[in-house]
């Protein structure tokens, strides 16, 4: 007799699940070519740090996602070499515009020589510590959209900053009214729901730096997310843990 369950069904084991992402990703909209080339360069040439970057299928269903909700401007929080802010700069079209902080001087400037090559003329990367210029931000017009992907253990202090710096009624604020909060890997492969030894992820994570500060901060981050009285919030157990926020003021 089956037994009804409220976990997915869909992975059973790694190989399933890459067969499952694979088909996934070839029954949506294909990526353009420079979107596809861009990633695998990165993956080919930089092998240290390439698993920074969100998946190809992480970027169809951003794409999907931004146009659906009708984007035109986006802030992303931790740009890396720019593949995401190559993936929004597509998805909002030459008309829309994306702004990405970016501490390392080195990873924007392999960006901005990415835009170049490509053409894209409506990307700026600011250089510095996020957790200082974003608040310094006075944006013309705000956001629709600001993704978090930067280090986990400033996800709470983002947060704080947005809310701050889009109070209802003020001038130069960071969020419309309605607009999206996207955050990158909120469940840590799968360690900020169950930290336990018995996790196999566990072992993986266990040698990392800062590992449990972050797991701690993505705890608080989720947490105010599904509560705050200004958020409506969706966590999506996909790909590392995807958080949505559409603030309501
Ligand atoms: C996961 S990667 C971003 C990947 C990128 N969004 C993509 O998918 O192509 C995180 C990036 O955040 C940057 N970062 C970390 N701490 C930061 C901070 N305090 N301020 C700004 N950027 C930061 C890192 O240098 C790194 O490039």
């Amino acid at each position: 007799m089956s037994k009804k369950t409220t976990s997915a069904a869909l992975f059973p084991n790694a190989k399933v699940a890459a067969e499952v992402t694979t088909y996934s990703a070839s029954s949506s909209t294909a990526l353009p070519k420079h979107l596809v080339d861009y990633h695998a360069w990165v993956d080919e040439n930089r092998p240290q740090d390439a698993a920074y970057m969100i998946s190809n299928l992480q970027a169809q269903s951003l794409i999907f996602f931004a146009r659906a909700f009708g984007a035109k401007r986006v802030l992303e929080i931790g740009s890396y070499v720019g593949y995401s802010a190559l993936v929004w700069a597509h998805a909002l079209g030459e008309d829309g515009k994306v702004t990405g902080l970016e501490f390392s001087e080195e990873y924007a400037k392999i960006a901005n020589a990415t835009f170049e090559k490509h053409g894209v003329k409506n990307v700026e990367i600011i250089v510095g510590d996020a957790l200082q210029t974003l608040s310094a931000l006075n944006p013309e017009e705000p956001y629709d959209l600001i993704f978090i992907d930067a280090q986990k253990s400033g996800y709470p202090s983002y947060l704080r900053d947005i809310l701050a710096g889009s109070q209802p009624g003020s001038t130069n604020r960071l969020l419309r009214p309605g607009g999206f909060i996207v955050a990158d890997n909120v469940l840590r492969r799968g360690l900020v729901a169950d930290g336990s030894e018995d996790n196999p992820n566990w072992q993986l994570q266990r040698h990392v730096v800062h590992a449990e500060e972050d797991l701690v901060a993505l705890r608080e981050f989720n947490k105010a997310l599904a509560t705050h009285e200004r958020l409506e919030a969706l966590l999506l157990p996909v790909f590392d843990g995807v958080g949505f926020a559409r603030l309501l003021d």
